[in-house]
């Protein structure tokens, strides 16, 4: 399925024409320009979900800096926007300032087909929401069957329909944002927009203004009305990711919106009535900050109407496997590979690692393995599961709990999660492995 529309900027005739082409299986609408100048109007006209942008052109400024400059301006004039970079090898620098200054990815030339429609296809699902039609493996949801994934899943149908607002919780690559786009795409909202905010990536001067928009004047670089993203997910979706990270005054700010179910652009008087469904999602416990003064109550009551928990890996080993493998297929078709499957070792050692990190950990990991692998058999020394927890120097464990849960989880590894071996490693009875595994979470 095309979804989007994509600008591509590039002062090469050829490269143009060549990621055209190469993009039509993938984007409903592909506007091509050789000339930066132009993009300002292209933004204005046509839109665009995500831009893909060289980062040398030929004439203007000198040394990369005008892509640098050009990336501000998308940022400025489009933020729902996703900016991939487009680099020569010698420039990877200026793109990790680039990713720094909120583009999406870089890809370096000369490009990867595969690389190249990846980063722009997952660039496009951070805007859209929408499962897009990855043709190397897709990226949608996988549930797993779990009876806690499976339970999710069925509340999820239940209440992906309504307009009650939800609070998703989860630690770290638990696949938030992939939840929320599935809850958008079983919405039936799901034909407009689903606009993503990261509240921890938005500086407090301006929150309210990317937010609730602004009007002309309101501040000495406001030249022109403009809308925020209450207004650009109007009808559809605004997801506010890490929501515990906003600060204490402007969680009043958003609260009055909500209640009032309109907004008010900085500097503007007329009330400009919103409908938006909203998703949180955060790793943090706001009953916690709640308690602590952090999190506004009220604040916390309007957006958790319903509460989803994204369980962490750790929780549910059982989809592991199948996770595993479903990255496994991905990523060999996405780097063209020859088929490649894992080591019984290696099954093992993918079962039993604690993958704090969560999905995300483990779908790098398979990554990594498929990528360096050059046979085609993945084996267990080609996993990485140096997770940064486990990683942690024992003298900075601060409690008796967290060196007893290093021990059994470094136990588990070597013994490949043979229970019986771990329990009398550890001389504690089965039943007693078993209470503390459940305790920890592990
Ligand atoms: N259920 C899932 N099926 C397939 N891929 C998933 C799933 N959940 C997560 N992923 C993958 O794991 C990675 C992390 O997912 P996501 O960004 O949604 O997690 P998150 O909980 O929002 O993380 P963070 O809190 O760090 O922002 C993504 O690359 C995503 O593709």
């Amino acid at each position: 399925m095309k979804q989007g529309t994509i600008l591509v900027v590039d002062d090469n005739r050829n490269i143009l024409a060549t990621v055209k082409m190469l993009l039509e299986d993938y984007f409903e609408t592909i506007v091509a320009i050789a000339s930066p100048d132009n993009i300002p109007a292209r933004l204005r006209e046509d839109r665009p979900d995500v831009v893909l942008l060289d980062m040398n052109f030929r004439s203007g400024m000198n040394s990369g800096n005008e892509g640098l400059y050009w990336l501000r301006q998308v940022k400025k004039l489009r933020p729902q926007a996703q900016v991939v970079l487009f680099t020569a090898y010698a420039d990877i620098q200026l793109a990790v300032t680039g990713l720094k200054e909120g583009a999406a990815d870089f890809v370096v030339k000369p490009f990867d087909n595969a690389k190249l429609v990846a980063a722009l296809t997952d660039a496009y699902r951070k805007t859209a929401g929408t499962k897009t039609a990855v043709k190397a493996g897709g990226s949608g949801m996988f549930w797993g069957q779990s009876p806690c994934m499976q339970e999710l899943k069925a509340m999820v149908e239940k209440v992906a329909a309504t307009d009650a607002n939800i609070l998703i919780t989860g630690e770290n690559g638990t696949g938030k944002e992939v939840l929320t786009n599935e809850i958008h795409r079983l919405s039936l909202r799901r034909d407009r927009r689903l606009v993503t905010i990261d509240m921890g990536a938005v500086a407090e001067t301006l929150f309210e203004s990317e937010l609730f928009g602004y009007v002309k004047g309101a501040f000495t670089d406001a030249k022109a009305d403009k809308e925020g993203m209450f207004e650009l997910a109007e009808g559809g979706t605004l997801f506010l990711d890490e929501i515990g990270n906003l600060g204490y005054s402007l969680q009043a700010k958003l609260l009055t919106a909500l209640q009032r179910r309109s907004i008010v652009r900085v500097g503007g008087s007329s009330q400009i009535p919103i409908d938006v469904r909203l998703v949180c999602a955060t790793n943090r416990d706001l009953r916690r900050m709640v308690a602590s003064g952090e999190f506004r109550e009220d604040l916390l009551y309007r957006i958790n109407t319903i509460h989803l928990h994204l369980p962490p890996l750790r929780e549910r080993r059982e989809d592991i496997p199948a996770l595993a493998r479903m990255f496994l297929d991905r990523y060999v078709t996405m780097y063209n590979k020859p088929r490649m499957d894992f080591t019984p070792a290696a099954e093992r050692k993918i079962a039993g690692l604690p993958w704090y990190g969560n999905i995300r950990e483990l779908q790098h990991s398979v990554e990594k393995a498929v990528i360096l692998g050059d046979g085609r058999m993945i084996d267990e020394q080609d996993i990485d599961g140096n997770t940064a927890a486990a990683e942690k120097p024992l003298d900075e464990v601060q409690t008796i709990d967290e060196m007893e849960r290093r021990l059994i989880e470094k136990t588990l590894r070597e013994c490949e999660g043979n229970m019986s071996l771990v329990a009398s490693r550890l001389g504690v009875s089965r039943q007693t492995l078993y209470n503390k595994i459940k305790k920890y979470g592990l």
